[in-house]
C-alpha cells in the first residue's frame, strides 16, 4: 500500500515534530509513504490531483486544506482512500468521522483501517465535503480577520457569528429541489450540510448524514430569540416544530435577488445562482466512528 501524506505546516495546530508523531503509527500500515508539504495556497489541490497512483492520501491540516484535497481528488477516476489528521481550528469533517482531535491518536485510528463511504457535494464545478452556505455563514467567516482567528480560535467564529447575526440582512431566494418542490421566500441563512459539525460543534441534523445520498437543507428566515431557543432545544432533542425549515434533498438550484457569496467548507470563491447535487458514497474515508467499527 502506498500513502501520500500532505501536510500544511501553517495550519492552526500544526507544529514542529507533529509530522514524525503521525508517521510512526502510519508506518506500520503502509509499504511506502511519500510526504509533500505545502508552501502556498492551492499546493494541496495540485498534490491531490496527482495522487492517482496512491492507495491512500492522508492530509494534515485544517478545513481549508481538506477542501483543496477533496477538490483535487474528486476529479480522479481512481481515488485514494482519504484520511484527515486534524490540524486546524474547527476540523469539522474529522469530527463527523469520529476521529480523535489529537493528531497522533487520529493517526493511530487511521492505521486501524476502518473505512466508510462518504457522499460529496458538488456546486457548479466545485466540491464540498462538509457544508455549503450563504447569508449568515458566509458573512460570519468574512467578518473574521486573521489576527482574531489566530488569537481566539473557535471562539472567534462565535463572536463573528453574533456580530453578523445582529446585522443580518434578509435576501430573497428561489429554490427548486431535485425532488420537484419549488420554494420562494426571504432568508438570512441557507445552509446545505453533508457533515454533522459546523464551526466545531455538532449540528444534530439527521444521523448518518454523510452517507445518506442527501444534503440537510436548512433555511432560516430570521434570527430572533425563537430561532436561538429552537436551535438549543434541537440540540438537546426537545424541539418538535422548529422555527426554521429543514428538508432532506438530493440537490437543488438556487437563485437570489442579487449575487450572494457562497461559502463551501469555509472557502468563499463563488456567488449565486448555483446548482447543487450530491455524489452518493463517492469517497472512501478512514473513520473512527463507533457505529462503523466492526
Ligand atoms: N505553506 C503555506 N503557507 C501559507 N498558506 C498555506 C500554506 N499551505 C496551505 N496554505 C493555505 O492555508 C489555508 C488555511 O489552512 P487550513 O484551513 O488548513 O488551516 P486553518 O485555517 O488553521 O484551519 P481551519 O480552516 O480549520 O480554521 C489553506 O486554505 C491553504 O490554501
Amino acid at each position: 500500500m502506498r500513502l501520500l501524506l500532505i501536510s500544511n505546516p501553517t495550519a492552526g495546530s500544526n507544529r514542529a515534530g507533529l509530522l514524525q508523531e503521525v508517521i510512526d503509527p502510519l508506518a506500520g500500515m503502509f509499504d511506502e509513504i511519500v510526504i509533500r508539504q505545502t508552501t502556498q495556497s492551492l499546493d494541496a489541490l495540485h498534490f491531490a490531483e496527482e495522487a492517482t497512483d496512491f492507495d491512500a492520501l492522508v492530509v494534515i491540516g485544517g478545513d481549508g486544506t481538506v477542501f483543496e484535497v477533496i477538490n483535487g481528488v474528486a476529479k480522479l477516476d481512481k481515488r485514494p482512500i482519504l484520511g484527515i489528521i486534524p490540524g486546524g481550528t474547527c476540523n469539522d469533517f474529522a469530527r463527523t468521522l469520529g476521529l480523535p482531535m489529537v493528531p497522533r491518536l487520529a493517526a493511530e485510528m487511521i492505521a486501524t483501517q476502518q473505512i466508510v463511504e462518504v457522499d460529496l457535494g458538488q456546486v457548479n464545478d466545485t466540491y464540498f465535503l462538509n457544508f455549503l452556505g450563504l447569508g449568515l455563514v458566509a458573512e460570519a467567516s468574512i467578518g473574521l480577520d486573521t489576527e482574531e482567528k489566530a488569537r481566539l480560535g473557535k471562539m472567534g467564529y462565535y463572536l463573528s457569528t453574533i456580530r453578523s447575526s445582529m446585522e443580518a440582512e434578509p435576501f430573497s431566494y428561489e429554490l427548486e429541489l431535485a425532488e420537484g418542490q419549488k420554494m420562494t421566500g426571504e432568508a438570512v441563512l441557507i445552509l446545505a450540510a453533508n457533515g454533522e459539525s459546523l464551526g466545531g460543534i455538532g449540528t444534530n441534523l439527521s444521523e448518518g448524514a454523510y452517507n445518506d445520498g442527501k444534503l440537510d437543507l436548512v433555511i432560516v428566515d430570521e434570527v430572533n430569540l425563537t430561532t436561538i431557543r429552537d436551535v438549543i432545544l434541537q440540540k438537546i432533542g426537545l424541539a418538535t416544530e422548529p422555527s426554521f425549515t429543514h428538508i432532506l434533498t438530493s440537490g437543488f438550484t438556487l437563485k437570489t435577488d442579487s449575487p450572494k457569496v457562497i461559502d463551501t467548507d469555509g472557502e468563499k470563491a463563488m456567488h449565486s445562482p448555483i446548482e447543487v447535487s450530491v455524489l452518493p458514497e463517492y469517497l472512501k474515508m478512514y473513520s473512527g466512528r463507533l457505529d462503523t467499527l466492526v
